[in-house]
């Protein structure tokens, strides 16, 4: 199997993830700046445990290539996405300290220690299955936003974010780690046991991400 079979598998949930209102809004700036503040602060804990996972990846791999593999993720996350992260709070006058004392959501340590769990409970393969939908997800909405109509990046508040996703670097990390992934799921059957597994986790975690967007439009509604 590869990768495209999980996707072909979930394909509404996938496309719920990918094309959520949350995306639309980012992408023509018509968003609540306190929604997205609020989902970048959640994002930029979720990115800590994110690389924590990418880090366990290191430790589940049983050999040099693998591990290597893993390392230069590990680097863009905790260098390109949480330093964008943090500078785009510091323009609301929130520092990087303050951003790690921010409460966790519930959404935000669901789909973390979900992921994290994954990987413990299983093997490599079990543990990229449910870091996938993150980085193959968020490069298919950047190769989207790209191309499409809807976005604007001209006064757009939201722009860094943007030109971070659809931008070289992000993309072709994550075309190189999916390569990977698909090195990985090259001897195992879409059918077999082990196929319907790695299918129910890919599921789940699309299924996070798509509340973790919601928890973005939600924070707002509750403070009225
Ligand atoms: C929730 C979430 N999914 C994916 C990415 C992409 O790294 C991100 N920053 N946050």
């Amino acid at each position: 199997m590869e990768y495209q079979d999980l996707i072909d598998a979930c394909s509404e949930e996938w496309q719920a993830y990918t094309e959520h209102d949350f995306v639309m809004q980012i992408a023509d700036g018509s968003l609540d700046e306190r929604c997205f503040l609020h989902y970048l602060k959640q994002d930029f804990l979720f990115l800590k445990h994110y690389a924590r996972a990418y880090a366990l990846a290191i430790y589940k791999a049983d050999n040099l290539e693998d591990m290597r593999r893993a390392l230069p993720t590990v680097q863009v996350l905790l260098e390109t996405e949480c330093n964008h992260h943090v500078e785009y709070c510091k323009k609301w006058g929130i520092s990087e300290a303050e951003m790690e004392q921010e409460d966790e959501a519930f959404g935000t340590v669901a789909y973390t220690r979900f992921v994290l769990d994954s990987g413990m409970s299983g093997d490599l393969t079990s543990l990229y299955a449910a870091l996938a939908p993150c980085s193959i997800g968020y490069a298919a909405i950047g190769k989207l936003l790209l191309q499409s109509d809807i976005t604007k990046l001209d006064g757009n508040p939201f722009r860094s974010w943007l030109e971070m996703y659809c931008g070289e670097d992000f993309q072709s990390s994550v075309a190189k780690g999916s390569e990977h992934f698909n090195s990985l799921l090259a001897d195992i059957e879409l059918n077999s046991k082990k196929g319907q597994r790695l299918v129910e986790t890919f599921r789940t975690a699309t299924r996070m991400e798509i509340a973790f967007w919601q928890q973005g439009f939600d924070h707002v509604k509750q403070e009225g």
